[in-house]
Parts: structure tokens; sequence; C-alpha cells
């Protein structure tokens, strides 16, 4: 057989000139090709592994660029992007100044809309078929590529729903592989099981809502798939595919467990083990100093659930469902339905604690308003990945909650210094609080080894002195305390931990307005509206003039990288912060 074919493609004129019966060859290159690069790169590999032979037909049977291929999320199109004039620069996937780990559409003309967030292909794709309609072109194909969990969301739904009524030229592909990060959830992953055992009783949902369907088919046999996609192109208006395919496909460990090679971190390219961390004791996760706290809380205070959209994994309320299974709830990828679900908890007397990651957060802002705020129910969401998440850069990073929540009455905001305060908070917010409150942490581990300890009560709108020196005030929210505190080791300046960013310590600011000359606030989220912001306001409130200077994310969207070379990149990183600092 032919070797090399890989190196023959530049882009997918090159992959159009194969002999169908080639492309086998092809897709074995390509997976070991990403296989070798994710294994010591890093970055989602089961999803890409899965669409290799999708991503090869699409773009073999397609006339992209100009045919629009729109991947949903986008963690599985390191395919895509290799068979798209980017396999040599691969290797630069997710770091710093090199390429994004999703599709973005500065990246490249191939990459026809920017994702990372769930379920947005089928609109994006139908806004493209209704445009070329409108422009009287009827041969263009759209073509919106998305997974059994995803189009379980929102969005997706109201997506088909629209579609269903147009004469659009769209084609959704269902990548089909039960599975999303975690095992797929819900009334419609049932009725998928169904479709794929042939037992489904009903009417078949797709056909219903007036697509030409046409599946399940083996989303790994490329001839199979090439010929459905080339009687695709010639139909007109709404079609769907349902594909089945395996996630991992190709890694034999990657199939076996996919939820840990969703994204494994380094691991073995040739046998695919997964190193073996080495045993020195290390701060926990914040995700798991949550995990365990609720199980903890919610086992003595038999009103508290928990719910999650998706991420029972990455939030770990996984270990609440596993040792309370009937008290947690992982409810898909649904962040407004995980909101507003927390909400109709709240009026019957249970204690939700919602964990969503602060970026994801974003898609329920309305829920938060009108569901929560407004009727003032003692919600508590946990917001992990505030702040700057790193590798998956800017669609995820969780840098705009302080400000889009500040503004909402009634919601206490609080971000913890570490773990002890973040479990501290926990057991505060479920002692009978009668509002909701918003708790912002990081990805990533904290900085106490020994964080197990008793629980404290902590008092609403009360921020802790950390140092006290002389005419520099510097302000922190959050996990920032730990580069302020090294910044401003052997300085003669005072550091406060706020806590709250909503209610403010005011006793504390007043104190703090009269003492010092120049107040420094330092947050991980957007200086517009934020931390930073906050304390503005009660100065001019109060007509205090003293020097003020905010730091944080600048009004910029921040790309991808290691934290630490993010913060270096914007000032944030403990040695920029005192040169800051000491040449106030
Ligand atoms: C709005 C939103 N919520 C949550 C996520 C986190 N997330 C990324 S991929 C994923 C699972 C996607 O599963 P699926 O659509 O089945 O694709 P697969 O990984 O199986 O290819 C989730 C929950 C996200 N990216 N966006
Ligand atoms: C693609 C996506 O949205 C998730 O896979 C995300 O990358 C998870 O982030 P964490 O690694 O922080 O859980
Ligand atoms: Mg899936």
């Amino acid at each position: 057989m032919q070797k090399n074919l890989l190196n023959q493609i530049d882009s997918p004129k090159d992959l159009r000139l194969l002999k169908q019966k080639d492309l086998p060859q092809l897709a074995k290159e390509l997976r070991e090709f990403i296989i070798n690069i994710v294994a010591t790169k890093e970055g989602h590999l089961g999803a890409s592994l899965g669409v290799v032979e999708l991503t090869i037909a699409l773009h073999y049977v397609f006339n992209t660029p100009e045919d629009q291929l729109v991947w949903d999320v986008g963690h599985q199109a390191y395919g895509h992007k290799i068979l798209t004039a980017r396999k040599n620069n691969f290797e630069t996937n997710r770091q710093l100044g090199g390429l994004s780990g999703f599709p973005k559409r500065d990246e490249s003309i191939f990459d026809t809309f920017g994702v990372g967030h769930a379920s947005t292909s089928i609109s994006a794709a139908l806004g493209m078929a209704i445009a070329s309609r409108l422009k009287g072109d009827l041969e263009k194909q759209h073509i919106a590529v998305i997974g059994d969990a995803s189009i379980a969301g929102g969005m997706a739904f109201e997506g088909l729903n629209h579609a269903g009524v147009t004469k659009a030229n769209l084609l959704v592909i269902l990548n089909d592989n039960a599975i999303g990060i975690d095992p797929s959830v819900g009334a419609l992953k049932l009725y998928l099981t169904n479709v794929k055992k042939g037992t489904q009783k009903q009417d078949n949902i797709f056909e219903a809502l007036n697509f030409d369907y046409s599946g399940p088919i083996d989303g790994h046999d490329l001839d199979a798939v090439i010929a459905e996609l080339q009687r695709l192109k010639t139909v007109q208006g709404p079609k769907f595919l349902h594909i089945i395919t395996t996630k991992g496909k190709g890694l034999k460990q990657a199939e076996k467990d996919q939820v840990k090679y969703h994204a494994p971190g380094k691991f073995n390219a040739q046998t695919g083990d997964i190193p073996v961390k080495a045993t020195t004791i290390q701060p926990p996760k914040y995700q798991d100093v949550f995990g365990h706290t609720i199980v903890e809380l919610a086992k003595e205070n038999k009103n508290i659930v928990g719910i999650t959209p998706a991420m029972p994994t990455g939030s770990s309320l996984k270990f609440m469902m596993d040792s309370l299974p009937d008290r947690a709830f992982d409810v898909g990828i649904a962040e407004q339905h995980a909101v507003t679900l927390a909400a109709g908890m709240a009026t019957q007397g249970l204690i939700p604690f919602c964990n969503i990651y602060s970026t994801f957060l974003q898609r329920a802002y309305d829920q938060i308003i009108h569901d929560v705020a407004l009727q003032n129910l003692p919600v508590i969401f946990c917001l992990d990945r505030a702040g700057l998440v790193g590798e998956d850069g800017a669609t995820h990073h969780g840098v705009y909650d302080l400000s889009y929540l500040r503004c909402i009455p009634n919601l206490i905001i609080f971000a913890p210094r570490n773990e002890v305060e973040l479990r501290n908070i926990m057991y505060t917010a479920q002692l009978g609080l009668k509002q909701p409150i918003a708790i912002r942490y990081p990805r990533g581990r904290g900085v106490i080894i020994d964080w197990k300890q008793g629980f404290t009560k902590i008092n609403i709108a009360e921020a802790v002195i950390l140092q006290e020196g002389e005419n520099i005030a510097v302000l922190s929210i959050g996990t920032m305390a730990k580069n302020v505190s090294e910044a401003i080791t052997n300085l003669n300046v005072s550091h406060y931990d706020m806590r709250f960013v909503k209610p403010l310590d005011e006793t504390l600011l007043h104190r703090i307005c009269k003492t010092h000359h120049t107040i420094i606030t330092v947050e991980d989220n957007s200086v517009r509206g934020g931390f930073g912001s906050a304390i503005l306001e009660f100065m001019a409130e109060h007509k205090y003039t003293n020097t003020i200077k905010l730091l944080g994310i600048p009004d910029t969207f921040i790309e991808h990288g290691k934290v630490t070379q993010l913060q270096q990149s914007i000032g944030l990183d403990p040695e920029s912060l005192k040169v800051f600092i000491e040449n106030i």
C-alpha cells in the first residue's frame, strides 16, 4: 500500500486528487499524526480521533472552503486543521502564539465559524445557508457537524426548529458516539440509542422536524460515508445525516476510557499509557475541594442538591453523583435549564449548588437575572474555571463574570483566596442564606495541602487584612492574592483580600481610603466593570480622591497559552506586579 499520503496533502485540493481506495490509508496516517502530536503537546484527543473518516470524507466530497463547514464546539477539528494547510505548524496547537485548539476565522478560510462553546453550529450554518439563498447561490453547501451531547443543547433545538421550515441548503451531521465529555444523558440520548438498535416506535424526530433524514450509518466506513454525502449533495433543503462513531477510535486506551482520553494530557504515543504522576503531595484542585465539600455538607444537610450542565468530571460533582446519586443532577449541555432548574428547586426549600464554568454561565444570563435574582431565590452558584484558563484560550477564559454579575441586584459575589476559604463560603452559603450567591474560583490547584479543615462561618461583606504598610494599599480579589503576596514580599505596603465583590466591606474601605494615598486593585476579571470598577464606584460615591490604579484583564480578548505566560503578557504575574508597585 502507498505510504505517506498525508505528506502529499497541503490542502483539500490535494486530498481530492487521491483515489477513494487510498483514503483508509490516509485515515490511518492522520490518526497517527494526531496521536503523536497530542501525546507530547497535549490537547483534546478522543473527539478528533472519532471523526477522522468523517473529516476526510467531508473535504473529499465537498468543495471546501467555498462550501461552508461548521464544527460544533470545535474540539474535534484537529484532523480538519491538519488537512487544511496547518499540518506543518500543528505542533504549536494551543501554545502561546501557536494555532488555536478550536476553529477560528482569523486562522484559516477553512474555519468558517469560531467555536469553543457547544450547540452553535446549526444556527451558524443555517445563517450561512439563508445568506446564500438570498444571494441566489443555490449550489453552495452548508454543513454543521454536531455531537450527540451538543445537539441536546437548547440552541441546537432552536436551530433545528427554524431550519425545518426553511428551504435552506443545510446539512446537519449528527456525530453520535453516545458520549460528551462524560456519558451523554437525557431522553434524547435514550431516543438515539433506540434508533441505533432499530427499536424506536415513534416517528423519527428529525423527519418530523422536516429534515430529509438518513442513517444511522457507520461513521468509520469511508465508502459508506462518502456515498451518502455524495447523495446528500444533490438534495436541496434541510437534510440530516446520523452517523455512529467511537470516541477515541484507533487508540485502544482512548476507546476504553473515553472520559479520561477526552483531553488526557501527555501520554505515550505508542502504548497510549498516561504516565503515573510523581507522588509528591500537592495542594488539591479547586474543583476537587468543591466536589468533596459538597458531599460532606450534603451528608449533614438533606436539602442540599447539586447540578452540573454536562461537566460532572470537570467540576468534580461526580463525587456527589457517586455517593448521593438521587441528589446530584447532570442535566446535559443545558446551562439555561440548569439555572432555572436550580431556581425551581429553591422555591421548594431545596438548597441548590449550581456548578457551571464561568465561561459557560454566559449562556444563562437572563436566567440568573429573571429566574433567580429577581425572585431573590437562594441559589448557590459555583463558578469554576474563573479567570484565565490557559490553553483553551479566548473562548474559555472566565474573565467576565464579575462584570456581568456585579450589576445584578440581590446577588452576593465571593471569590475565595484559597481552598479553606472555598470550603468556608460553601458552608456559610448553605446555613440559610436568604439570597443568591456566586462563588468564583479558578482552574487548577490551590495553595494549601492541609485543606480539609473544620468549617468556619464567613461574615458577609467582611474582607481580610493580609498585610498593613504605608501609603499604598493593594486590594486583591480571589486567588490573585497569591501573586500580590509574592510581589510585595519586602515592600512596606498594605494588602487586603476583599473576598466579596458585592457587597463590599465598606467599613474597611473607608479606613483604607483615609490612610493610603494610592490604591491598586488586582483581579483576574476584565478591568471593565469588574472588581476594580466596584472600588472606583465606592470612591466616587464617597468623594474620595486617592489615586487609584486598576489591574486586571485588559479590554481585549486574551489568546491561549500557559496561565503564567498569559499573566506575564498582561502584567499580572508577581514580578510585573512588583515592578508596578515599586514604580508608583
Ligand atoms: C456551552 C458549553 N457547555 C459545555 C461545554 C463543555 N464541553 C465541551 S465538549 C463537551 C461535550 C461534547 O460532546 P459531543 O457534542 O457529544 O461531542 P464529542 O466530544 O462526543 O465529539 C462539553 C460538555 C462547552 N464547550 N460549551
Ligand atoms: C472543549 C471544552 O469545552 C472542554 O473540553 C474544555 O476544554 C474543558 O476544560 P477543562 O479542561 O478546564 O475541564
Ligand atoms: Mg458525543
